[in-house]
């Protein structure tokens, strides 16, 4: 009886206790460090993972570069296995198997991974579309899908040619012949006013008056890569719900505010308004069929959408499913925009002969159709197009690509399964720079995308956009956007380097996307 009776005490000790726990920390460790091990599959070992995580969590290497040395590092094999702490990731390397995976594995790999579905009840940018996950992805993609149609696109053209002029305005008061630019500076500011003006029809000024532009500010925050995001990132590691469940979100509550009362008063204004206007709220708003009373009511605006023959379910499009949509236009398409015209600018002073032939062969374009270029000569422009490609690929902007594995998928001719939960990632990078699809990865040779080497590129090897059902909604909004620019400015100007010209773009770890650190100096020339 007293031998029970210590026995019992023993078991409720608090050493008994703690030993308890840690065995079981101990089993848990163990087995999710040996996850790969076990299964047989080539993999970094955790450890590695944790450095470099440390790495980028401290701000001295970029998350995507992070991943792009996890796709060095698993050389020699079709894919691998990495860890996210101790979470399994997936690193896929082979191109066939990207494609396959994206797209015809797409039942299983559907939702990116970067947080839980928004809160639906409370005060958030709800229709963040690269947060949405399963059905609620699909509702809302299938609305936003057809306002990118080609003959959207043509309207927006004009839209993309206004801003453009103001640009060119700017420049022609601060470049009297020669003058030296922080391109990165003028270039986003630009590209604020193109986004603020095709989304909401709203004039930013961003290009004439930067101190008073409120949005962009606003734009700068939406994707601040800070102590919010960091401790977002966190705790959706330790699991997607819980900072939903912290009431903790991605946004901060100024931004989510500022989005959500932008939208609503500029859908009220052009509600009122009787002039025509071409912009992608205007568009939602008309293929959604929101009626006055809805936007002067309630808060919700209710909508009924039929949703095709698989998705029955009804479903209520509101204010902030709205803020969501322009929240992830800003977040997701700015930055890149600003990007790509950056280092494609960067290129072309240290390329004079491509600027040459880019001059070319748009002076070529207008003998044949008159001084100014059209939406369908913008099309013709074959070599620029080449040029922007080529930009895309040696700066790719999106770094990475991910997904979170949705129902478990069979990985064809293995008997390996990819179990619910596990974290798919593809490095853009790594193979935007590998030299087996890319011969001389550093070279900016805007010829293999030519119409004679266009063949040699392996499938599946270059996504500046994704790949998939999800690739990016807006990828032929920023390639019109990013010719159309380029186009301009190599028409009037040739750019050079200045002293100020930085050798060789360095990443900024700090930015969410990939892009070049500090100020971007060149020289711009007016061409005679
Ligand atoms: C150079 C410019 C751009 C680049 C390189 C870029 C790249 C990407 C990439 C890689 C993705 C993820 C695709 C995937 O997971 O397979 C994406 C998604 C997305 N992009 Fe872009 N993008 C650009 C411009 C834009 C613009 C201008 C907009 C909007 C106006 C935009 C809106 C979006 C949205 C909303 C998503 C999420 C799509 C979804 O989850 O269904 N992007 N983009």
């Amino acid at each position: 009886m007293e031998s029970l009776q210590n026995l019992l005490y023993a078991a409720v000790s608090p050493v008994f206790l703690s030993l308890c726990v840690a065995a079981l920390i101990w089993i848990h460790l163990r087995d999710s460090i040996n996850y790969w091990a076990k299964r047989g599959i080539p993999h970094i070992p955790a450890h590695r993972c944790l450095v470099l995580l440390l790495a980028e969590k401290f701000g001295w290497k970029h998350d995507m570069e992070m991943y792009c040395d996890m796709y060095n590092a698993l050389e020699g094999h079709s894919y691998g296995g990495a860890f996210e702490v101790l979470k399994p990731t997936i690193i896929l390397r082979d191109p066939a198997m990207v494609n396959a995976w994206l797209v015809k594995g797409f039942s299983s790999f559907r939702d990116h991974h970067s947080g839980s579905a928004p809160d639906e009840e409370g005060e958030n940018l709800t229709g963040e579309l690269f947060a949405l996950t399963g059905d609620r992805w699909r509702q809302v993609r299938s609305k936003l899908t057809p306002l990118f149609s080609p003959a959207k696109l043509k309207l927006m053209y004009e839209t993309l040619k206004e801003c453009t002029e103001e640009l060119k305005d700017h420049l022609r008061q601060t470049v009297d012949d020669e003058a030296d630019v922080e391109i990165k500076d003028v270039v986003s500011r630009h590209a604020m006013d193109v986004i603020g003006a095709c989304a909401l029809g709203v004039k930013c000024n961003a290009v004439k008056d930067p101190e008073n532009c409120v949005i962009m500010k606003v734009a700068n925050r939406v994707l601040d890569v800070g102590w919010r995001s960091s401790v977002y990132f966190f705790l959706n590691l330790v699991h997607p719900r819980l900072p939903h469940l912290l009431g903790f979100s991605l946004r901060s509550p100024e931004v989510v505010a500022f989005m959500t009362s932008l939208t609503k008063d500029v859908m009220r204004m052009k509600k009122e308004s009787e002039q025509p206007s071409q912009h992608f709220l205007r568009m939602l708003m008309d293929s959604c069929e929101l009626q006055e009373e809805d936007i002067h009511g309630s808060k919700t605006i209710s909508l009924q959408q039929e949703l095709g023959a698989e998705q029955k379910e009804s479903f209520k499009i509101t204010e902030d499913y709205v803020a969501g949509v322009f929240a992830s236009f800003l977040s997701a398409g700015l930055e890149p925009i600003s990007i790509i015209v950056t280092c494609c600018f960067y290129e072309l002073a240290h390329h004079p002969e491509i600027q040459d032939r880019i001059f070319n062969e748009i002076q070529t374009i207008k003998e044949g159709s008159g001084s100014d270029i059209t939406f369908e000569d913008l099309k013709k422009l074959q070599y620029l197009e080449q040029v922007v490609k080529e930009t895309l690929r040696k700066y790719p902007t999106a770094g990475f690509i991910h997904r979170e594995c949705t129902e478990p998928f069979h990985i064809p001719d293995s008997s390996i399964v990819v179990e619910k939960g596990v974290r798919l990632f593809i490095s853009t990078c790594g193979l935007h720079r590998d030299p087996k699809y890319f011969p001389e990865p550093d070279k900016f040779d805007p010829d293999r995308f030519s119409k004679e080497n266009i063949h040699k590129i392996v499938p599946g090897s270059y996504l500046p956009f994704g790949e998939g059902p999800r690739v990016c909604v807006g990828k032929q909004l920023a390639l019109m956007n990013i010719k159309h620019m380029v186009m301009n400015l190599v028409s009037d100007y040739t750019l050079q380097t200045c002293e100020k010209t930085q050798n060789c773009l360095r990443t900024d770890p700090q930015k969410f996307f990939l892009g070049p650190k500090g100020e971007v100096w060149l020289r711009l020339k007016k061409r005679k």
